[in-house]
């Protein structure tokens, strides 16, 4: 499973998205324009943050880019591949070689599903054989530091963080280039959300996972991305390399926003002790609520 960082990037350009919405027979229908002509390009193995309030269009362009939801307008290609464009055909998303994983844990699995299943369904779907789904599963659960025993038990069985781990098993078993992740650890404890972006980083660095992450928390972008994009009401405010953009941005937005929140340490630091100390690191951590705590974390603490 392992990506080679050379060969993949992602571009999207000019996408746009108008939600129009009946008002009944009599009154005039009313539209929202999500979108109105984002672009960027995302590296092979790197993690690209999207911030902005909410509604600024950050998940609808997320589901854009995995296909759950079509554009108006615009591009999206890898490496030269199209996955749709204006004038031509949306390639399907299960051949987009982009997976997602959601908020919420909770919702997004069905608890009653044995583990096993739920991360073979994709697998199931594409016509994988049974033997070959079963290899897969065991592989992935144990990339996400669970075991391919819990392949056999059933999703109500685990905590909050393991269910997301098992949501990040499911999408990454297709063997995705990129890794959509909309807010996928705003629903965890603080220490628990550490974890989940230890796993990610770790897996970056392992497999060569692109990863797109897309949140309204500054101090997560600060810990985990390499570039951040800004939006605001459907536009591109800003993007560039991560700390650069925190530590001087250039527009008013964005001034605003990150001095609406507590921040971490220099990522200098933090990355100094994720390289010093692989998936087990001590950090000092903050949420936009402003909440602080130290955390020790690792992969294999079975959160
Ligand atoms: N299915 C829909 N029908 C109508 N309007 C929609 C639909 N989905 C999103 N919108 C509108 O599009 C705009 C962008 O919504 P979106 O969910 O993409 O924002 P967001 O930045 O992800 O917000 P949040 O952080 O709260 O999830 C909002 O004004 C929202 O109300």
């Amino acid at each position: 499973m392992i990506h080679s960082k050379h060969e993949k990037r992602l571009s999207a350009r000019d996408i746009r998205k108008t939600f129009v919405r009946s008002n009944g027979w009599f009154a005039r229908a009313s539209e929202t324009h999500a979108l109105k002509g984002v672009s960027f390009d995302v590296e092979a193995g790197e993690i690209f943050g999207i911030v902005g309030e909410s509604g600024c269009g950050k998940s609808t362009l997320a589901r854009i880019l995995v296909g759950l939801e079509n554009a108006d307008g615009g591009s999206l290609s890898i490496s030269g591949r199209t996955l749709f464009r204006a004038d031509g055909p949306e390639l399907p998303p299960v051949q987009r070689g982009i997976q997602m994983v959601f908020q919420d844990p909770y919702a997004s699995l069905n608890p009653r599903m044995k583990v096993g299943d739920v991360v073979a369904e994709g697998l199931a779907i594409a016509g994988v054989p049974r033997e070959e789904r079963e290899r897969r599963v065991a592989e992935t659960l144990t990339l996400v530091g669970l075991s391919a025993a819990d392949s056999q038990k059933h999703a109500f069985q685990f905590s909050g963080g393991q269910r997301q781990r098992i949501c990040i098993a499911r999408a990454l078993v297709m063997e995705p280039r990129f890794l959509v992740a909309d807010e996928a650890v705003s629903a965890l404890d603080v220490s628990v959300q550490m974890q989940i972006l230890n796993m990610i980083l770790d897996l970056r660095d392992r497999i060569g996972l692109s990863i797109i992450f897309i949140t309204h928390d500054i101090s997560v972008v600060e810990y985990i991305c390499d570039r951040v994009m800004v939006m605001y009401d459907g536009r591109v405010v800003e993007h560039g390399p991560a700390q650069a953009v925190l530590d001087h941005p250039s527009e008013a937005y964005t001034q605003k926003l990150i001095a609406s929140v507590p921040r971490l340490a220099s990522t200098a630091d933090r990355r100094l002790s994720h390289d010093q100390n692989g998936p087990r690191r001590s950090v000092r951590a903050t949420s936009l609520g402003g909440d602080l705590c130290q955390s020790q974390v690792s992969r294999s603490d079975g959160v």
